[in-house]
């Protein structure tokens, strides 16, 4: 039945991605120096959401954006452009610099909690999607971000002496901060700033 085959592939995606997820974030919170310890505690998965985005193609593209400014908000998210049309764009040094689409790779993006529990050593990338004049775009974006019960501020490990560059909040407090915002750059993690 189409349903249970449905059922089955997203099941095997998201758990392959799940690893995935964690496995690129075990290499980057050791390359912060992290202990074994501190990666099975902070930075595994217990949420994960998978959002199925189609872009509509528009005669009047310059004019309009397929999803406006923003970082994810999440630890890490993997997206898979589905059909290779080009519309993903990120912002490097004040640039919007576009994302070329390669066939069966992921682009990784890392979230707004990363940032934060790295105390801004890691940030957060803002992006944006442009629409095209005639192809339709389809991308598939799996987000991942920690336990419910975890609290979200810096590590103790990565405030040194500079002191802590966020504020700590629990996550059904950050989630709420998030959903109440304007989708806006990264003025909501400017936010969160001490
Ligand atoms: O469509 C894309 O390539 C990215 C989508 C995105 O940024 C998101 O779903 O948060
Ligand atoms: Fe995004």
């Amino acid at each position: 039945m189409l349903t249970n085959d449905l059922s089955v592939a997203l099941d095997n995606y998201s758990s392959e991605l799940k690893n995935l997820a964690e496995c690129l974030m075990e290499i980057m919170a050791k390359n912060l120096g992290l202990g074994m310890d501190v990666v099975t505690e902070k930075f595994k998965v217990g949420i994960q959401s998978i959002r199925f985005n189609y872009y509509p193609p528009c005669a009047q593209a310059h004019k309009v954006l397929g999803f406006s400014q923003h970082s994810d908000s999440d630890l890490i998210t993997l997206v898979l452009q589905v059909n290779q049309v080009q519309g993903l764009q990120i912002k490097r040094r004040g640039e919007w610099v576009p994302v070329r689409p390669h066939h069966g790779a992921f682009i990784v993006n890392l979230g707004d909690i990363f940032e934060i529990y790295s105390n801004g050593r890691y940030k957060s990338i803002e992006h944006r999607v442009v629409v095209n004049t005639e192809m339709e775009r389809l991308s598939i974006a799996t987000f991942h971000s920690p336990k419910s019960d975890a609290v979200i501020g810096p590590l103790q490990e990565m405030i040194g002496g500079s002191g802590a560059k966020y504020r700590s909040v629990d996550h059904e407090g950050f989630m709420k901060l998030f959903f109440s915002s304007k989708l806006d750059g990264k003025s909501f993690l400017d936010s969160m700033r001490c």
